[in-house]
């Protein structure tokens, strides 16, 4: 069963502790939502779910596939949209037709054939969340996947979540934006 909980987990940063004793746990259409002021650790506690970082202390247990989407866009400037997007399916082991189908839920299909450094900073969010559609991965971690969108973007973006989270997904959303969420465990730092 595809599951994410932290058990009493700290993060500490340069020395400076930003969290402790963090314990919630995450099974299949469940999600949560990682709020706090700039500096409080979203960030930091996004990358120790995805295991970059280690936590000071505690423990993360994980089963199942991630997909992240962090700051960094991940996509080659240099290849088309649906290149770029394709060249990631196969090395996250998802189905090359999962492409076209992600390009669509994120309202890109116009742009497939577009050179990905050409797209808007919207597009690119977009382009990226399209890259964690089409992995096809249960467990998505994503850190402000809101910015940058407009209104209808961060609509979409959260019916995905939902649809997502319908077919026994788990999505663990760190933003300073609105999205919707229901029934999301609230963590505050
Ligand atoms: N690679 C790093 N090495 C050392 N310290 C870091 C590193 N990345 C972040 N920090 C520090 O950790 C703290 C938390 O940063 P983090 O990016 O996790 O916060 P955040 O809540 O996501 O902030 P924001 O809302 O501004 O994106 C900050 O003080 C930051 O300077």
């Amino acid at each position: 069963m595809n599951r994410l909980a932290f058990d009493r987990v700290a993060c500490a940063r340069r020395g400076q502790l930003l969290f402790e004793t963090l314990s919630f746990a995450l099974g299949p259409g469940d999600a949560a939502l990682v709020t706090g002021p700039n500096g409080a650790g979203k960030s930091s506690l996004v990358r120790i779910a995805a295991g970059l970082l280690a936590p000071a202390s505690g423990a993360v247990i994980r089963d199942g596939g991630l997909a992240l989407l962090a700051e960094a866009t991940a996509l080659d400037h240099d290849r088309t949209l649906a290149d770029a997007l394709r060249f990631w399916a196969t090395l996250d082991g998802a189905a090359r037709e999962a492409v076209p189908a992600a390009l669509a839920a994120l309202d890109l299909t116009p742009l497939a054939a577009a050179p990905v450094r050409i797209l808007s900073t919207g597009q690119r969010r977009r382009a990226a969340m399209a890259r964690v559609v089409a992995s096809g991965s249960p467990i998505w971690l994503l850190d402000e996947p809101a910015n940058g969108l407009d209104q209808p973007a961060v609509d979409r973006l959260a019916a995905l979540i939902a649809e997502h989270r319908t077919r026994g997904g788990i999505a663990l959303v760190a933003t300073h934006l609105p999205i919707a969420l229901p029934d999301a465990i609230e963590v505050r730092l």
